[in-house]
């Protein structure tokens, strides 16, 4: 039995695929009358298959499998405190990307400062919830320290849904969360009008600044330039259908975003603030903190990045 916590998009996608495959599925979610419209808000258009079985109860979700957790990463710490002591015995895969204001932890820590006692994983990678949902081909990476995570790659497979395993967490923990503040970025480049070679120039120092930042706090460089890393920020920065960038798009047209999760604003904070109390140059991560905070406009910012001190690559 897969469990699967958050019926927003994402979660909604990987329960539709899990039981696309035959897999028995339990999903739980937050807001009230999934089980009889059988549609998430979130994913509209996407009816979810009698193989899913709806609970009321996070309890439920405590089964024999691992229990996914896909909620947006500045919900996850709350949620384990308010609703998830039921699940801590089980092996818990947080979805989500980001970091946690408060603590400055990354979704494992998290899950480990709730007291978890199983497994501590994180599905990550490139992946469309539309996609997932559509049966698409997608490939992820499952990031697990533990004994089980051979287990768990194993039980979360699907025909549709390939995936890699690593054992660095952290590395594929801050290149899911890194590259959302850096496809802002890139919207704004596009929403502004700046053109293909801007934005081609600002993903590639976004990415150096990924691997500067990561590497830095135990992440592997192999890691970076993988599935959690490079491949996300590859699609992230390239698709409408993001949500960091269509984000950046707006913000860069001058237009007010469309009411969405963000990941990236919230991680752009986080990470300036770690990166600061180290030491870490972190231009385009600033540069984004403080344009969502409303600090610069876009020229600014533009301005900014392109006259800082000449430097080799
Ligand atoms: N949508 C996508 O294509 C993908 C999303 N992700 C990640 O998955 C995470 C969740 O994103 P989405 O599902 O897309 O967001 P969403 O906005 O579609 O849904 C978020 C869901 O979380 C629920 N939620 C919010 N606070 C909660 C709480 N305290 N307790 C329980 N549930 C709560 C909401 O009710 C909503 O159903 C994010 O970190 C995102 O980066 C990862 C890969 C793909
Ligand atoms: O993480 C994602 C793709 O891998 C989803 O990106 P957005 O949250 O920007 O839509």
């Amino acid at each position: 039995m897969i469990g699967v916590a958050g019926a927003g998009a994402f979660g909604t996608a990987l329960a539709v695929a899990f039981a696309r495959e035959g897999l028995p599925v339990r999903l739980w979610g937050r807001d009230p009358g999934l089980a009889t419209r059988r549609e998430s808000p979130r994913l509209p258009g996407v009816t979810l298959p009698p193989r899913i079985e709806v609970v009321e109860t996070v309890s439920d979700l405590a089964q024999n499998g691992p229990v996914l957790l896909a909620m947006p990463m500045q919900a996850l710490r709350e949620f384990l405190a308010a609703e998830g002591q039921p699940l801590l015995a089980s092996d818990l895969v947080a979805c989500c990307k980001g970091i946690d204001l408060t603590t400055l932890q990354g979704p494992a820590e998290v899950i480990e400062a709730a007291g978890a006692r199983g497994a501590r994983a994180v599905l990550t990678g490139p992946s469309f919830a539309a996609d997932i949902a559509r049966g698409l081909p997608t490939a992820l990476t499952l990031a697990c320290a533990g004994p089980q995570a051979q287990a768990i790659q194993v039980a979360l497979s699907t025909a549709t849904l390939r995936i890699y395993r690593t054992e660095d967490v952290v590395g594929a923990e801050l290149g899911g969360a890194l590259k959302n503040v850096i496809a802002i970025a890139a919207g704004v480049v596009i929403g502004a009008g700046l053109g293909d070679s801007a934005r081609a120039a600002l993903v590639t120092r976004g990415y150096a600044e990924m691997g500067r930042f990561a590497l830095a706090l135990g992440a592997r460089a192999e890691t970076l330039a993988g599935l959690s890393g490079l491949g996300d920020l590859l699609l992230t920065c390239t698709s409408a259908q993001s949500r960091n960038f269509a984000h950046g798009v707006a913000l860069g047209a001058g237009r007010v975003p469309p009411q969405a999760t963000v990941e990236g604003v919230a991680t752009a904070r986080a990470a300036v603030r770690l990166a600061g109390a180290r030491g870490i140059d972190m231009p385009v991560a600033a540069m984004v903190a403080r344009l969502v905070a409303g600090e610069i406009g876009v020229a600014e910012a533009v301005k900014a990045l392109m006259s800082r001190p000449l430097k080799q690559e």
